[in-house]
């Protein structure tokens, strides 16, 4: 069964085309992380099957209605990338409040132990950290009993211990049938929680697919070199730069090509070779057409 869907979904904010034309299937019991840059789209598209926002073209489908009819999101959790507790109203309240509006919501105290919260339940939200503001924020996404949970990067802020304990909530959550979807900028983010990752940049899905062969997609290295000839036709590159005089030559097996620019005899002076940074690695992915 289908939980999520997104079908050729477009979302314009002005003159910014947020999202292109994305189509994306969750099904129940899954855990997909999105990943992506920022202004990637990713909230946009969170926002669109959450029923906070309309597409501009396209069609979201949230447990099968549309997501902005509150028949289609009574069993939806959503944390929001930025959230507003109420400051004066304690750890307990906010948690009961949340509660109130579910039918069968999950007992306070074991929303609170989930979420390693116990001993924050008198503290007033206002005097809270920022990581236990946010692992408040994404404890209410489960309170009441969801079947699919959308975490807008639920572990911004948060130090190893808290981020590794969230994951531990999500695991528990998933490993009883629940169905989530995070975003996150972080590939290792998503390896830690999920198989499948969506990757989107400039507003389109740029692959879908096991965390594995996205890690093969992303990591790129960077070979920069100085060389007067033309390049011949070289295996494996994904982008080529030129700035000052250098060439940048962008690959997922460095190895392999510098072994071929020596056996193709290319003259070259200054080889480099350095990872490049996700963002990096996502511009090239932007610009390459990928296999979906
Ligand atoms: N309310 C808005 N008004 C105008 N432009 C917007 C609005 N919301 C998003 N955008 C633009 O749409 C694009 C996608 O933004 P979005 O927040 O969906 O990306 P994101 O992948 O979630 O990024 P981040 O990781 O930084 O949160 C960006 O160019 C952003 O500036």
């Amino acid at each position: 069964m289908i939980l999520a869907r997104a079908a050729e979904v477009s979302r314009r904010y002005g003159d910014t085309l947020a999202l292109d034309r994305v189509s994306l299937d969750v099904a129940a019991g899954e855990l997909v992380g999105l990943l992506g840059p920022n202004g990637a789209g990713k909230s946009t598209l969170v926002n669109l099957l959450t029923g906070l926002r309309r597409p501009s073209s396209g069609r979201v489908e949230l447990c099968g209605g549309d997501p902005r009819r509150p028949a289609s999101r009574r069993t939806l959790g959503v944390t929001p990338q930025e959230t507003g507790l109420p400051a004066s109203l304690r750890v307990g309240e906010v948690v009961d409040f949340v509660r109130a509006h579910y039918a069968d919501p999950i007992s306070r105290d074991e929303l609170l132990d989930r979420f390693g919260l116990t001993d924050l339940v008198r503290r007033q939200t206002g005097g809270l950290s920022g990581g236990q503001k946010r692992r408040v924020a994404v404890a209410l996404a489960f309170a009441g009993r969801p079947e699919i949970v959308f975490l807008d990067e639920p572990t911004t802020g948060l130090d190893v211990e808290a981020r590794h304990a969230l994951w531990e909530a999500v695991r528990a959550f998933h490993a009883d049938g629940g169905t989530v979807v995070l975003t996150s900028h972080y590939l290792e983010e998503i390896e830690a929680l999920a198989r499948r990752v969506v990757v989107i940049g400039g507003g389109r899905v740029l692959a879908d697919d096991t965390v594995e062969a996205v890690r093969g997609l992303v990591a790129v290295r960077r070979v920069s070199l100085t060389t007067t000839a033309p390049l011949p036709e070289l295996a494996g590159l994904v982008g080529v730069e030129h700035d000052g005089g250098r060439t940048h030559l962008l690959t997922g097996d460095a190895d392999g090509l510098v072994r071929e620019l020596v056996t193709r005899e290319v003259p070259f002076t200054d080889l480099e070779v350095r990872p490049t940074s996700l963002e990096e690695a996502f511009l090239s992915l932007t610009r390459t057409p990928i296999a979906a």
